[in-house]
């Protein structure tokens, strides 16, 4: 197994204008491998996307390591950590926050674009080769005004995985779907991780959570659980049992 990222006693504050410090995260540590999918679960306000937030490189943690195959990501100045960003990491939220004036696959490959300078054949067949394993190839000159809320996350998540991210990390990317929906992204995300991909996912959402290989349980900014599900297998008697799994110790925790 190879060990992409490795977070070594991480710590969140916030101090809100003068007043106590609110520590959020208490000093986690982990290791994400390969071709893991980890789902974060735990109560609200437990921490779970601001751990997201702080290992991906959007925020800063207050103490502690973040490293990146090898490479503490923590030392970087704002180019450097905009370069890791945009190179290794891909990210899914629960808005897809598309540019309403581009088109489906304009929204695509702007920011492989931007980075290659020009719109290219290599360019052009990654994003028609996303868009066909997501299924929206036959809207790719589509308004994204016009898309529903599945279809938009399908956009995002093509976006996502343009730069052939290291790892990929999901805030509650299915938050504003309804089940179904919910449902063929949550599929999507198997079969992009089954192909290799590493993914870190939050969500409330136990369904959601059953389709990771691994779900880890915050409480109170502290990684209380780590529960390993294996390799997803849809039949009913399975999905039940790790739905079951993951509601028994979120009950737990939410005591
Ligand atoms: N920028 C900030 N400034 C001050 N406090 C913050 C900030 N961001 C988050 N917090 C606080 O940190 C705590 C954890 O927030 P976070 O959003 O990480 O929790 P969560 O587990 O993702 O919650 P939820 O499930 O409700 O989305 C909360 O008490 C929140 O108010």
């Amino acid at each position: 197994m190879t060990t992409i990222l490795s977070v070594k006693n991480l710590k969140k504050d916030f101090n809100d204008s003068g007043q106590k410090a609110v520590n959020v995260l208490n000093g986690i540590s982990f290791d994400v491998e390969e071709a893991d999918f980890i789902a974060i679960m735990g109560p609200s306000g437990s921490g779970k996307s601001t751990l997201l937030y702080n290992i991906s490189g959007m925020d800063q943690p207050s103490s502690g390591e973040v490293v990146l195959e090898g490479q503490n990501i923590g030392g970087l100045n704002q180019v450097e950590l905009a370069d890791v960003r945009l190179h290794k990491f891909g990210y899914v939220f629960q808005q897809p926050h598309l540019i309403p004036s581009l088109t489906v696959k304009e929204n695509i490959i702007l920011a492989a674009s931007i980075r290659n300078k020009k719109v290219d054949s290599v360019i052009d067949e990654k994003a028609k080769n996303l868009m066909e394993l997501t299924g929206i190839n036959e809207l790719a000159d589509r308004d994204t005004m016009s898309l529903s809320g599945g279809q938009a996350q399908r956009v995002s998540i093509c976006r996502s995985f343009m730069n052939d991210p290291k790892l990929v990390f999901a805030d509650e990317p299915t938050g504003s779907l309804n089940s179904k929906s919910s449902e063929a992204i949550m599929n999507l995300f198997v079969d992009i991780n089954q192909k290799g991909s590493t993914i870190m996912i939050v969500t409330h959402d136990p369904l959601v959570a059953a389709k990771a290989n691994q779900v880890w349980f915050l409480l109170d900014g502290v990684l209380y659980q780590k529960e390993r599900l294996g390799p997803w297998d849809k039949s009913q008697a399975s999905v039940m049992a790790r739905k079951n799994k993951i509601n028994d110790i979120m009950s737990e925790i939410e005591v």
